[in-house]
Order: C-alpha cells, then structure tokens, then sequence
C-alpha cells in the first residue's frame, strides 16, 4: 500500500462497485494512523519516518457518498483527528505574516531522517558524495526523504538549482497541492463531525478551513499569474518563522500543483 495512490485506487474500486475492496484499503490506512500516529508514505518499515500527500479525508468521504456507510465514517473520525494534529504540528507547521500584519499557519513537508533512503541507498549516497561534511550529507539526506514525502519525487521544484539535485531545498517551500489537501481534510473532518454529532468539533474544523483558504489565497495566490504558487522561505533561515510574506518569494514556474485547488473546488467553499 502506498498512501496517496490508494486515492484513485479507492476510486477506481469504487466505480467498479468493488466497495468492500475499498473499505479495506481505507481501514488499513486508518490503523495505520492507529499505529503510528500517521498514514506512513507505504505500509512498510522504511517508510515509518514520513507520510505522503494527505488524502485519507478524501478517501473516507469518496466511500461515505457511494455506500452511506456511517460506520466507517465514524470508526475513521478519531484516526483522521490524529492525523490532521500530524500535518499542523510543529514539524509541519510555519508561520507567515502576510503583508496586512495578519498572521497566517501553513504546512510544508518534512521526513524525520537524514540517512539514505534504505530503498534507494545506493543512489543517495552517490549524489551525496558530491557534497564534502557529513552535515551537508545529513541535510541533503533530510531533504530527499522531504521530496519523497511529497509524493513529487524528485521535482525541479523542490529545487534551488533545477539541474542540481544536491541543490533539494524542500522543507523551505510551502507547497500549493499540500495546503490545499490539509485545507480539504479540514472541510471533510467538519463535515464527519456533523454527521456523528460532534458540533463543537464540526465548528472548530470549519473555522480552521476557512483560516487555512484564506492563508492560501493571501500568501499563494499570483492575481498576474491567476494561479497558486508555492512559497520559498529563505533557506539560510531555521524555518520556524514568523516570516514576513514577500511578493519575490513566490516560485513563478508552473507545475500541475499550481491548480491543485481548482481539483478540490477549495477555493469557492473554503
Ligand atoms: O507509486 C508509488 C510511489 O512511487 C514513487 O515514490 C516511491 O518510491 C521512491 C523510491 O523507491 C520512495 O523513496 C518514495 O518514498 C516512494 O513514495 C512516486 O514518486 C510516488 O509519487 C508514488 O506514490
């Protein structure tokens, strides 16, 4: 099992009506995050230091509409809870104040390791060889497993020089596709906690969404450019913020990643 592409597996087991095959690709990513705290990148244990773009929330809901199986929505509540606190802790989280003074959290990518990837060892430690201390083997390490957590391995984007993959800067980008799913599980978490009764929590869920839409479209929307672009922090920095918001630090080249909230309609319902 891989995490993200178990989406459009679940959805493609859904429109051949296979929906016991579906639920059991869900529930195995739901203990998972019984397991481990979160949904790993793959159910094996390499893959414990890092989880992939976060679509258990869309999953749930993909099997909710086609079957009205509250059961599971209700059995999945507590694990989808614990995996949003996952993707908004410290780990994930940064703080950017926008260009109003209004301060604004959004996640980016970051696996717990800086070794070689043990599925790929042998490839990290010939691009790591380029690279002379231990420390900046250990920083490059970190920032190939990041990309890997992506799901966008490996990307240009993730790229301070797009020819150089020792150039891997992704813990220092905010990335569009990655908010916009958190923005998306937020919405599908408020949604769950009104169909099982738990107001508060559906209120708190919403309110946390609409922050997160409107973080999105004050820090990564580009009026010229009429997309959504990633945000570079300064990579001389620690990454903890608060960063002050500049117009500069946006990436100006088009990935798909840039229409990611088009896909999920997150930017009409917030
Ligand atoms: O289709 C599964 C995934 O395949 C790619 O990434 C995976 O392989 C990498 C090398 O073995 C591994 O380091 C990474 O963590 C895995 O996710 C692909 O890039 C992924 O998007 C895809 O889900």
């Amino acid at each position: 099992v891989y995490y993200w592409d178990s989406y459009w597996v679940v959805r493609g087991l859904l429109v051949s009506k296979m929906y016991d095959t579906a639920k059991d690709i869900v529930l195995n990513l739901v203990y998972l995050v019984e397991e481990y705290g979160f949904v790993l990148n793959g159910a094996r244990s390499y893959y414990t230091n890092r989880s992939q773009p976060p679509l258990l929330s869309s999953m749930v809901l993909e099997l909710y509409t086609a079957t009205g199986d509250l059961g599971l929505v209700r059995r999945a509540f507590p694990s989808l809870l614990k995996e949003h606190s996952f993707w908004v802790s410290e780990l994930h989280n940064v703080e950017i104040m926008d260009n109003h003074g209004r301060l604004h959290n959004l996640s980016r990518y970051q696996a717990m390791w800086n070794k070689p990837r043990p599925e790929s060892a042998t490839i990290d430690e010939e691009l790591a060889s380029k690279l002379n201390s231990t420390a900046a083997k250990e920083k490059l390490y970190h920032q190939i497993a990041s990309a890997a957590e992506s799901g966008w391995d490996f990307s240009s984007r993730w790229m301070s020089n797009s020819t150089d993959m020792t150039t891997l800067v992704t813990t220092f980008v905010i990335p569009v596709d990655l908010n916009t799913f958190i923005c998306k599980m937020e919405r599908d978490i408020a949604v769950f906690a009104e169909l099982i009764g738990e107001k508060a929590t559906a209120e708190l869920f919403s309110q946390a969404s609409k922050a997160r839409h409107t973080a999105i479209e004050s820090l990564l929307w580009n009026s010229e450019m009429e997309q959504w672009l990633d945000y570079w922090l300064p990579t001389d920095g620690n990454c903890q913020g608060p960063y002050k918001w500049e117009s500069k630090s946006q990436n100006h080249n088009i990935f798909a990643s840039n229409f990611v909230p088009l896909w999920l309609n997150a930017h009409n319902s917030g």
